[in-house]
């Protein structure tokens, strides 16, 4: 646990950068710091490892009162992200990431051994172990950082913008695969963002800064979403957060059964299978492969892959309602296509139907809420 007691940063200028922070970030859970660009996200950060030493109050780790515990020792126990991963260039990613070990004296050959099995959990080839940062996309770097902050396995990382220096596409895998990572390894972080997106994505809790270094609210992102406590939270947080909220909510969908093709299959068997002049064609494991349009099919002709519509997502049947709503809206056949962990086919659903769901589930909290 991290535990901030009325926390003040005045820089020398005068400037107050952190104004009485007080907050708990739970042993285990992601907490992100978001807010605008000066409302002392990165200083608050850097006062847990102080890196920056607080003006007044306490930073708790654990039992401890990290202004009483030596710099050194203290920042042993916690590893450190920040954007463009700060690598060394003129060391190869192996040495990179065994850094920390490698400081502590710990036997070199052990140390690289690790640092290249901690390559792998982070997705990065063994092969890039011999390669220099300038040698790797930004990605790669990022990916190279995250495994440096682990290597020493620290129960506490600090991640300051880790992702916001690559592209839109790289920055949602490695967002996904840091929730992987840490639904193993269970670290206690603080992750830095101005993207409340990525904070709402990210956060067991989000906390929002306003610029002063005060707190406005501290949340879970749905209450964040579906209950900001002033303008400056609902304007922060942004449109669409109706529909942005239903990213946590899931709730119990009843699939319609659907009639399945495959390719190779012939215009009367599309036919037979047709509901409203669309069917579903599966792969041997009831995977989807994707729609085909009955009236697409002249006689005699078979389904081939050509002939696939790909328009529709793929909703986890287990997954939110947005999912679901979002497969339903997205599919040209109008139903939207639900599957199992595994991938295969469990039945589809259509936009009212969930639309349905979403409406009697948000009644049944209000009418609880009521009474
Ligand atoms: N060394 C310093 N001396 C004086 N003022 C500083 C110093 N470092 C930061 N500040 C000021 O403190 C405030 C908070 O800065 P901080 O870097 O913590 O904000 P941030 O929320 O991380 O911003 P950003 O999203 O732009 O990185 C800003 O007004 C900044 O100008």
């Amino acid at each position: 646990m991290i535990k901030f007691e009325s926390v003040v940063k005045k820089y020398p200028d005068g400037t107050v950068a952190v104004n009485g922070l007080d907050l708990v970030a739970p042993s285990g859970k992601i907490t992100v710091f978001v807010g605008p660009s000066g409302c002392g996200k990165t200083t608050s950060l850097r006062m847990i490892n102080r890196m920056i030493e607080p003006t007044s109050g306490t930073i708790w780790l654990d039992d401890q009162d990290t202004g009483k515990v030596d710099a050194s020792t203290l920042r042993r126990g916690i590893g450190y992200v920040i954007q463009h991963a700060g690598l060394f260039p003129h060391r190869t990613i192996v040495d990179n990431v065994a850094t920390v070990p490698l400081l502590l004296g710990r036997d070199k050959k052990k140390a690289r051994s690790q640092a290249i099995e901690l390559m792998e959990r982070v997705g990065l080839p063994a092969s890039f172990a011999k390669r220099y940062p300038a040698q790797l996309s930004g990605g790669q770097q990022q990916r190279v950082g995250v495994a440096r902050a682990l290597a020493a396995d620290p129960p506490v990382m600090l991640m300051d913008e880790p992702f916001s220096a690559v592209d839109p596409v790289v920055r949602a895998e490695l967002q996904d695969e840091f929730l992987r990572l840490q639904s193993e390894l269970g670290k206690t972080i603080i992750f830095v963002t101005h993207d409340i997106d990525e904070a709402v994505k990210l956060g067991d809790q989000v906390a929002v800064l306003k610029v002063g270094g005060t707190l406005a609210q501290l949340a879970s992102p749905a209450t964040l979403l579906t209950d900001p406590v002033d303008d400056f939270v609902a304007g922060f947080v942004g449109r669409d957060r109706g529909y942005r909220a239903l990213g946590f909510e899931s709730g119990q969908l009843d699939p319609d059964t659907e009639q399945t093709v495959k390719l190779g299959d012939d215009a009367a068997a599309v036919g037979r299978a047709a509901r409203d002049g669309w069917s579903l064609a599966v792969d041997d494991a009831r995977r989807p492969l994707g729609w085909v349009r009955a009236a697409a099919l002249a006689e005699g002709k078979q389904v081939t892959p050509e002939l696939l519509h790909r328009g529709g997502t793929l909703a986890p049947v287990s997954g939110s309602l947005r999912g679901a709503l979002d497969a339903a809206l997205s599919s040209p056949a109008g139903r939207g296509v639900l599957i199992d962990d595994n991938g295969a086919l469990v039945g589809t659903v259509t936009a009212s139907e969930v639309v349905q769901r979403i409406e009697s589930q948000l009644a049944g909290r209000r009418n609880g809420s009521d009474g």
